[in-house]
């Protein structure tokens, strides 16, 4: 063969190895695989340090934990102290009490395990390379510029105005996918709209005898939400891959629900510390636009995700941040002398169009927008 015809041979061969990665992990388990494909495997120095259970010194991790129906009582001021320790110390807490019944959290679960169940062809009627898709089907973290692929597949599903058309984009199969994304999606809005209240009050930004901030509050609780189930397959070969990279959210809040199989770790004093899941809780963190908004006073803390050989794990990450065309920076009221304003005014086209332009960096964004003081 001419060396021409060889080079072009290598290159099919090459578009049709990365085809069969851009079609997800499930599709990829399902033919049998024992070891994972060099597509997958960290440089050393990037790979999780698995702990063998009968070891038993995996480090987990209590994070704070605010109760909502006392936020929503007599003792708000001291919960209040609390969400704000939590934001600067953690960047994440659980929250419990919160009024979403376990039959809405369970049947999204649910729904989210019986569509990555489904055959790869239905699933791929909904994948797409446009990051701005109402619904899009995927895998890994950034599959355009990935070089190394995450052990995850993902359906994200736009949430920002639930109407009828948009909710005929999302997924038909299973049948009661719509409707169970549609009244969760609505049930946690809701919540992050309290919560969000809360947080610009923990800011001393809201109370109830000046309400200049009523505008902010307007924007906060009006932002986008976008709904993202995660699916992670159980994986032969764990400790050389990640289910997610280390990577902070990039909006005000996400919340996020978990089964009861763990994986979720958080970067705590230089340490990756697992999350015990709590049933029925949720997991809250900052996004780096609270980081900003907030003059770094609250913490968009890097996570990633974890696999193992013998579950498959779900989670569900409903993502709220300040609507599209706002412009995100400190507020002034955090800003004096003592503290100087930290980050550069930025909007969220700016995040969108910085993450589809550069393959994923931990926190690179947010370092990014900082000012050097
Ligand atoms: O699956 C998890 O536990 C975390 C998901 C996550 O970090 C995200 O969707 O941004
Ligand atoms: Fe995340």
């Amino acid at each position: 063969m001419c060396p021409t015809m060889n080079i072009l041979a290598t290159e099919k061969i090459k578009e049709k190895i990365e085809c069969r990665y851009q079609k997800g992990v499930r599709h990829l388990c399902e033919s049998g695989i024992t070891k994972i494909p060099r597509k997958y495997i960290l440089p050393i120095s990037d790979r999780p340090l698995i702990v063998k259970k009968e070891e038993k010194i995996e480090e987990s991790l209590n994070l704070p934990i605010i109760d909502f129906a006392q936020l929503q009582g007599p003792n708000r001021s001291q919960v209040l102290k609390s969400l704000a320790k939590a934001c600067e110390e953690y960047g994440f807490f659980q929250l419990v009490n919160h009024g979403i019944h376990s039959d809405t959290i369970q049947h999204i679960i649910e729904v989210g395990k019986k569509f990555f169940e489904l055959p790869f062809e239905e699933r791929a009627k909904y994948m797409s390379i446009d990051m701005q898709a109402p619904v899009r089907v995927g895998t890994s973290f950034n599959q355009n510029k990935d070089g190394v692929f995450c052990w995850r597949d993902f359906l994200k599903l736009s949430c920002h105005s639930l109407s009828s058309d948009l909710l005929s984009l999302w997924p038909s199969s299973p049948v009661d996918l719509r409707e169970a994304a549609s009244n969760y999606s609505k049930q946690a809005k809701f919540l992050y709209q309290l919560l969000v209240g809360a947080i610009l009050e923990s800011l001393g930004l809201l109370n109830n005898e000046n309400n200049n901030d009523s505008q902010n509050l307007q924007e906060f609780e009006d932002g986008s939400q976008l709904l993202v189930l995660n699916c992670y397959p159980s994986c032969p070969e764990p400790d050389l891959t990640l289910g997610m990279p280390p990577h902070s959210d990039y909006g005000l809040l996400t919340l996020l629900l978990q089964d009861e199989v763990k994986g979720l770790q958080i970067q705590h004093q230089g340490k990756w510390l697992t999350v015990e899941p709590i049933p029925n809780s949720f997991v809250v963190n900052v996004g780096d636009h609270l980081e900003i908004f907030s003059n770094g006073r609250y913490k968009s803390v890097l996570h990633r995700v974890l696999v193992n050989s013998s579950k498959s794990r779900i989670s569900v990450a409903s993502l709220h941040s300040l609507p599209y065309n706002s412009k995100i920076q400190p507020s002034p009221k955090l800003i004096n002398e003592s503290n100087p304003k930290l980050y550069k005014d930025t909007d969220f086209a700016t995040f969108l169009e910085y993450l589809s332009s550069c393959e994923h960096k931990s926190k690179s964004f947010l370092e990014s927008r900082k000012l050097v003081n």
